[in-house]
């Protein structure tokens, strides 16, 4: 970092928010495949559900009339069960048989449940009275037809999911979701699970971004590993390009070394540069700017500032291109500190720290001893980013803070 004023992390969350694209490609995917998509149109009911008076138990069809006063008799004239109505009309003292779900017979408007009933010399002899509606679910109690029940941008879990299923609708229209190539730069790395030379390390941070993405709603690609020169990164941004992804993610090569290449490659294929650098400590050499229609962003080499770039710029992008309405909202929570932390710099840092149950109050996050950039070990036992504005002065266990979740 030089000395001049960079980016705040929310100036760079919004202007890569502000540059993404609002019109998104709409598909049609089947109820099954729904899960965590958004929908892109409201959805309206095709039905009325109930369709028609229902039972809500097991017992017996009365006219409630006929129960005010007992000890009375009822004559069983039939019986009602879901799929299988009853097709006649109930008389004075008289009942039909009923169940959970089934369509409560015409002339009949209570239920009195089994248990509240005997039978007495082949009739049936109410225990008590009950009133008009008695467990009867009316038409149209859970919604009415042509009703709106499902807004544009709904993100769908299980139960938005099984309300599209009831009202009808068999395939939802939802945002496509956002194809991320993912390439990792530097002439170190190598597969995981290869002979791994000196000089070499493994390259993990193409796994930490695609299940990033993966978890964001994205459908990430991997563009496997660019070497440190111009011709490498230029057939990675290439594939991009070609394979249509919506966004390009690289890792690496984003600092000011000899090697560092990632941003001349890119703007030597043409990439407006939105910014390069901000006050975030890890992860300050991240790097937005847009291709054609493909966004670039360049998240650093070291593992962690990867993640913590994945998790505060390129998951927001990925969940905004999911057709999500919020997805630039504060993803942070209130919590309190588990010990002692010291005054901050200009850089607003985000500290791995672990994450503890507080009771009736905010959960507890304590930031481990080690911070280094580096500490993948450090990070996978993280629970949560403790969030350290810039310039906070020095502050003590059971102060306030504000985290934010790590996926997972
Ligand atoms: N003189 C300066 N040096 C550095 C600055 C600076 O401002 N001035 N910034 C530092 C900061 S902050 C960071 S963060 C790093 C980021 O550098 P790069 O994005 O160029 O990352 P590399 O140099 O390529 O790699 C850094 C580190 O991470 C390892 N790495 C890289 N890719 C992977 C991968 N896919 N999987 C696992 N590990 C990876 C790489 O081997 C290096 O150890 O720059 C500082 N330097
Ligand atoms: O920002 Mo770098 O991420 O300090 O290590």
């Amino acid at each position: 970092m030089t000395g001049r004023a960079a980016l705040s992390v929310a100036e760079a969350r919004a202007r890569i928010l502000a540059d993404a694209p609002a019109d998104r490609p709409v598909e049609m995917v089947p109820l099954a495949r729904a899960l965590g998509r958004t929908l892109v149109r409201d959805l309206a009911s095709r039905r009325t559900q109930p369709p028609y008076p229902v039972s809500a138990m097991d017992g017996y069809a009365v006219r409630a009339a006929d129960l005010a006063r007992l000890p009375v008799r009822l004559t069983q004239i039939g019986e009602s069960a879901a799929g299988h109505g009853f097709s006649g009309r109930l008389g004075p003292m008289e009942t039909v048989r009923i169940f959970t779900g089934a369509p409560t017979p015409d002339g009949a408007d209570a239920i009195l449940i089994q248990e509240e009933a005997r039978l007495e010399a082949g009739f049936i002899e109410p225990l008590r009275s009950v009133p008009k509606g008695n467990f009867i679910r009316p038409a149209g109690l859970d919604f009415a037809e042509g009703r709106v029940l499902l807004q544009a941008g709904t993100r769908l879990g299980p139960a938005g999911i099984a309300l599209a299923a009831a009202m009808n609708h068999a395939e939802l229209p939802v945002a496509r979701r956002p194809r991320v190539g993912i390439v990792a730069t530097g002439d170190e790395l190598v597969l995981p699970g290869t002979v791994i030379g000196r000089d070499q390390i493994v390259a993990s941070n193409a796994f930490a971004i695609a299940a990033l993405v993966e978890d964001a709603g994205g459908e990430p690609l991997d563009l496997g590993i660019a070497h440190d020169d111009f011709g490498a990164l230029e057939i990675a941004i290439g594939t991009a390009i070609d394979a249509g992804c919506d966004i390009l993610a690289t890792s690496g090569g984003a600092s000011v070394g000899d090697h560092d290449l990632v941003r001349p490659a890119l703007a030597k294929a043409g990439m407006e540069l939105n910014f390069w650098r901000i006050a975030v400590r890890p992860g300050a050499p991240l790097l937005h700017g847009r291709l054609g229609r493909m966004a670039i962003i360049g998240l650093p080499g070291n593992p962690v500032s990867a993640v913590v770039g994945g998790v505060l710029f390129l998951k927001p992008l990925v969940r905004a291109l999911s057709g999500d309405l919020f997805a630039g909202a504060d993803q942070s929570e209130a919590a309190i500190l588990g010990a002692a932390v010291d005054a901050n710099d200009r850089r607003q840092d985000f500290m791995r720290a672990t994450l503890e149950p507080g009771g009736d109050g905010p959960p507890i996050a304590t930031p481990f001893e080690a911070q280094d950039s580096s500490m993948l070990s450090v990070l996978a036992k993280a629970r949560c980013l403790l969030i350290r504005p810039p310039h906070a002065p020095a502050a003590k266990a059971g102060d306030p803070c504000r985290i934010i979740r790590l996926p997972g």
